[in-house]
């Protein structure tokens, strides 16, 4: 488990100051994916560094599977680095050794015998599925491949944490739907605690159980993905599920309307329609499947004026789905 807690960092003095993360807490339960969201700028490498320990914080604590990583020094720290795995956006492969010798300096710097060494690196390329490329040099690879390497290094002190800094950032769609699999599973078979950072919005969709929006050092939305989505005006379900601009159409409400598992699959709004003899509108609909559950929003215009749109939402609600309104912006011609 990691705990982040109430964790600031400034850099510089003055009015040339930035506040790297402000008052930043986060808790990512064992064998859990949590994903921390942002635009550039916004902390996020800043926050990955502080868990590893490379970054201290000015104000509070990291706490990994017990261990308060931000009060260790020297030896001790350096034991604690080998419980947590850094995966990085440009794989840091050495590029004149060979793949089962990138994976074996891990296990040197982590103190394992020279003898346990090459056949625990070659466990670990298996377990990547890239034992047979073990004496090939990076260059021969390709991006994916690469980062299949860069996982068989981070894994090779057996740690119980994972940070992925924009993993999959480098690669193409496909190659990066492989890598996002690969962590799934390892995070599984393993029970290994992940956390990553992207500014991917498919990244947290495959993967993540949770995930949190940062801004400008601050934490702005966190929760798990169904509670997000279900979430009023959140930012992360907004760009999850993509249904366009609240545009104000006079005489109308504006409802957005959030399906989750089951709910999915039932014809709610025609039936909608149907119970309040209502003309019903399809403004927009975004239907996504996350982590291999129907999830969908769908907004709606529904004639009417405020005690139409509380009756819309109440039997909504009585259907088992979450719907809200939503303020529609006027549009100018
Ligand atoms: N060592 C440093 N010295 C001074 N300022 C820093 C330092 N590291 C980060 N910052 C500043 O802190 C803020 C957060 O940076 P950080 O790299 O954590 O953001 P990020 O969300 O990871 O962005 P990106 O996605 O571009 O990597 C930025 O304004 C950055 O310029």
């Amino acid at each position: 488990m990691i705990s982040i807690e109430h964790v600031s960092r400034r850099f510089g003095d003055g009015p040339d100051a930035v506040v790297a993360l402000d008052d930043v807490s986060i808790e990512v339960p064992r064998g859990s994916i949590f994903g921390v969201v942002g635009q550039s700028g916004a902390g996020k490498s800043t926050l990955l560094r502080t868990v590893n320990a490379l970054e201290r914080p000015d104000s509070g604590r990291v706490v990994v599977d017990g261990v308060d990583v931000t009060s260790l020094r020297g030896k001790a720290l350096l034991k604690e680095r080998h419980k947590i795995g850094m995966v990085f956006q440009h794989f840091n492969l050495v590029g004149n050794r060979t793949v089962v010798q990138n994976v074996e300096f891990a296990l040197e710097a982590v103190g394992t015998p020279r003898a346990q060494r090459r056949p625990k690196a070659l466990e670990m390329l298996e377990l990547v599925g890239l034992a047979h490329r073990a004496d090939d040099r990076p260059g021969q690879l390709s991006g994916g491949q690469r980062q299949r390497v860069g996982i068989a290094r981070a894994l090779a002190s057996g740690p119980d944490v994972l940070l992925s800094d924009e993993a999959t950032s480098a690669l193409d769609p496909e190659t990066t739907r492989s890598i996002l699999e690969l962590i799934q599973r390892l995070s599984r078979e393993l029970g290994l605690t992940v956390l990553l950072i992207t500014h991917e919005m498919d990244v947290v969709k495959r993967i993540c159980d949770a995930a949190a929006l940062m801004e400008t050092g601050r934490v702005i939305e966190q929760g798990s993905l169904d509670e997000l989505i279900r979430t009023p005006g959140s930012k992360v379900a907004a760009e999850l599920f993509p249904v366009g601009e609240a545009h104000y159409i006079p005489n109308h409400r504006i409802i957005d309307v959030t399906y989750t598992g089951l709910s999915a699959d039932r014809p709610v709004i025609a039936q909608l329609s149907r119970d309040l003899g209502l003309e019903v509108s399809i403004l927009g609909a975004a239907l996504e499947t996350i982590r291999g559950h129907q999830a969908g929003r769908t907004r709606l215009a529904v004639p009417g004026d405020a005690s139409v749109a509380l009756k819309v939402i109440d039997t909504l609600t009585a259907q088992g789905v979450t719907a809200w309104e939503v303020n529609g912006r006027e549009v100018t011609a």
